[in-house]
């Protein structure tokens, strides 16, 4: 959410955003709604006034005089009551509006309409070379018997997994490293509920708009999040922080629930994009220096980086178009880590900043070294997200005989072992 200050004396700039962002809003009756509001409370203060005025008259008042002014300030009482449905009303449709402006993008974010408009900034890490026919994922993991596919299709249907054996050791040795490199490098760990109430949702700006994304609980207001960003926004929301709590910076893992609606037919096959999976997250909360936030923007793209190449994976970064960003952002960077079967970068990361955005939404605030009370400044990035990250592990590092070589970084958390599995 934008200040409204802002958003009246900017009004172009916020077209702008909502237009290259491609967000469906009509700033014009935004601003309408406002104008209304903003005369409906004078007139509603002016009645307030007066009928305060006259109510100090009444005890100074002749008898005769008296009913007079008590029948008069009945009746500017009634009036004032009148106008509290048309008040509530505007004030109403006017937060909605407020919820759908988009951030302003950072000048630096190129202008386009979807993700094939995204410009690579930089690739990383030699891409593999085989001198066999590599497998794809799947394959690898049937081979080594450690996937079980059809079982768990039958209990629970498409966009599932289930993974056996040293897949499942691996799975957590990954989560496990990203966890205390994170930890090295600084962020407190967290483990959090994806467990959450609906107005987390709309802190961390998922609602309004992502409604069909999130699983609901019948009879319950708890809702799955996809993100441990979603909880851990709410965590201090309504607080007065002080200046010196600040930066707060979290590697949170938590399970993850996404519904995938309109994602029917992408990803089918394999482990890319499934209703659940496990992921450390990184959260900052900053004070409101866009310097300070973008010095923390790079340090969590660069962690991520960090656990890629420790786990010697080829990926590039690349800077998310105005289409492809979202609302929120102010800046936002992918990371893609190369999936040899398809011949492509995947995402596997995505590193944002929101500004105040977030916090205005959330109710984050601190107070200044002048004792002002203002919002900080929120920024996320994926530390790891298994079972995702498995696709370019296993098909990047699988040998000739089916087995796979363990990335030295792994090797503390899986008993020193170089290879997993046995010769196919
Ligand atoms: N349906 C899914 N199945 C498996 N992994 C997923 C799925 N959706 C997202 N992910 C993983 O989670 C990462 C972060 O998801 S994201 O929506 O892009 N971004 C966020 O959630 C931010 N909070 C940063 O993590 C993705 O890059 C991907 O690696």
């Amino acid at each position: 959410m934008l200040d409204l200050k802002f958003i009246r004396e900017n009004p172009e700039a916020v077209k702008r955003a909502i237009e290259v962002k491609g967000v469906n809003l009509d700033l014009d009756e935004l601003l309408r709604i406002d104008r209304e509001l903003v005369a409906l409370k004078q007139q509603v203060e002016a009645m307030q006034t007066e009928r305060n005025a006259n109510a100090k008259l009444v005890p100074k008042a002749s008898p005769d005089e008296r009913p007079r002014l008590i029948q008069k300030g009945k009746e500017l009482a009634e009036e004032i009551k009148a106008r509290e449905p048309e008040l509530r009303a505007h004030e109403d449709a006017l937060k909605q509006l407020l919820l759908r402006v988009p951030n302003i993008p950072h000048p630096s974010v190129p202008v386009g309409k979807d993700d094939s408009e995204n410009v690579e900034l930089r690739r990383e890490g030699q891409l593999p070379e085989f001198p066999f026919q590599p497998l794809d994922h799947v394959e690898l993991l049937e081979r080594q018997g450690w996937a079980d596919p059809e079982r768990v299709a039958r209990v629970s249907g498409s966009r599932s997994y289930l993974l056996k054996g040293d897949a499942v050791m691996l799975e957590m040795a990954v989560l496990m490293f990203a966890l205390d490199f994170l930890r090295g490098r600084g962020l407190t760990p967290l483990s959090t509920t994806a467990l959450v109430r609906p107005e987390t949702f709309v802190g961390s700006g998922h609602f309004p708009g992502g409604e069909d994304q999130v699983y609901k609980i019948e009879g319950d207001e708890l809702m799955l999040a996809g993100t441990a960003e979603v909880p851990v926004n709410s965590l201090y929301a309504g607080e007065q922080l002080s200046s010196d709590q600040l930066p707060m910076a979290y590697a949170a893992i938590s399970a993850a629930f996404r519904s995938e609606a309109g994602s029917a037919g992408r990803d089918v096959r394999g482990l890319i994009r499934v209703h659940e999976f496990r992921k450390v997250e990184q959260y900052v909360m900053t004070r409101a220096d866009e310097a300070e936030a973008l010095r923390w923007f790079e340090a969590i793209l660069e962690n991520a980086e960090a656990i890629l190449r420790a786990l010697e994976l080829p990926y590039r970064v690349v800077q998310n178009c105005t289409g492809d960003m979202g609302a929120g952002k102010v800046l936002m960077y992918d990371i893609e880590t190369w999936v040899p079967s398809e011949g492509l970068y995947r995402e596997t990361h995505s590193c944002s900043y929101l500004g105040d955005w977030q916090a205005r939404r959330t109710g984050l605030r601190y107070r200044d070294e002048h004792g002002k009370l203002v919002y900080a400044h929120t920024l996320n990035n994926t530390g790891i997200a298994a079972p995702r990250i498995l696709v370019p592990l296993l098909e990047n590092h699988q040998r000739a005989d089916g087995t796979i070589r363990v990335p030295q970084a792994l090797r503390p958390y899986l008993g020193g072992r170089e290879v997993l599995g046995v010769p196919v």
